[in-house]
């Protein structure tokens, strides 16, 4: 009999949920950056064994709401948690555990009657006396008494085998949701997408990360070329200015950056074709949040 189930991963934005996903299913399904928030869908990573698919839901970083798109973000955490069969909370053992952002996700997670893992992340930067204190802390100190912990490192991998391990355990038996050679549920605009702003958070700082999204319009495939269409939706002049550069030089390094990630994923011949349109305060427009896909 196999086991398949969904589980939640929540933590405070930039502790490895991402990278964490990656490790699990062997493949990159998340983008990864160094930039904060960097995850505003709940992107799911599919690992599949001999005898369990584990479903893994990235959860954004749950936070107070503070505008539409933060607001959909909090409802999107509440209602993966009453759907999963166990929520994953990740902290960063490298630096201080237990601030108001773990508390705030512990509260959220002690109320949601699930079985509770702890993955104390980063343990590659952390001497064998910090991992045993951050152990320690996590199992006195955040308010989740019931929680199994595990060390781990999603950038070596080290114990993430052990983690899927019992989380699979946790599992109800059943048959898998997915084909075995899935690894995502996304559709793939949104996954072109993605990684197009995966190369803009690589290159920009301070606001304008969280300004740019990005909207794939149009994918059209002929004779072994791929062209896609894509649309940089920013708030303002200024940001448009730094997405394109002095003489186009950012968008080109955007553009051909991304277009080699995405003929990796398709497995074929691109051609990008990246524009950048100013759309004043998108984060806060419902009728295009619902048409960028971020329910
Ligand atoms: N040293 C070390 N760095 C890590 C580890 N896991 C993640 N990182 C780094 O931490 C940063 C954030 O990782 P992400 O996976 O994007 O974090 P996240 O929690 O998904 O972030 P959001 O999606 O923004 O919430 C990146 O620079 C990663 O390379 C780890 O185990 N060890």
């Amino acid at each position: 009999m196999t086991r398949s189930g969904f589980v939640a991963l929540a933590g405070r934005p930039n502790v490895g949920k991402s990278t964490l996903v990656n490790a699990m299913v062997g493949r990159k399904v998340a983008i990864v950056s160094d930039k904060p928030q960097t995850t505003r869908r709940a992107i799911r990573g599919v690992v599949t064994s001999a005898d369990f698919q584990l479903v893994l839901t990235d959860l954004p970083g749950v936070q107070r709401p503070r505008d539409a798109l933060t607001a959909r973000m909090q409802k999107r955490v509440e209602t993966e948690l009453s759907e999963a069969d166990a929520a994953l909370f990740v902290v960063n053992g490298d630096q201080g555990i237990g601030g108001a952002g773990d508390r705030f996700i512990a509260e959220a997670l002690s109320q949601a009657n699930l079985p509770i893992v702890i993955a104390v992340n980063k343990t590659d930067r952390m001497n064998h006396t910090k991992t045993v204190k951050a152990l320690v802390f996590v199992t006195e100190q955040l308010g989740l008494p019931d929680a199994e912990v595990f060390p781990i490192s999603a950038r070596t991998g080290k114990g993430v085998p052990a983690l899927t391990e019992y989380l699979a355990s946790l599992l109800p038996e059943g048959p898998f949701y997915f084909p075995p050679e899935d690894h995502s549920d996304q559709p793939e605009d949104v996954m072109l997408a993605e990684l197009v702003r995966e190369q803009v958070l690589l290159r920009t700082r301070q606001e304008v990360p969280h300004a740019v999204e990005v909207q794939v319009e149009e994918i059209e495939e002929r004779d072994n070329l791929t062209t896609v269409r894509a649309i940089m939706w920013v708030e303002t002049e200024s940001q448009k200015g730094i997405l394109i550069g002095h003489h186009g030089k950012m968008i080109k390094s955007i553009g051909t950056a991304a277009r080699k990630e995405i003929e990796r994923e398709l497995a074929d011949h691109v051609h990008l074709d990246l524009s950048v349109r100013v759309r004043r305060s998108w984060r806060a427009d419902d009728a295009l949040l619902d048409r960028l896909g971020i329910t």
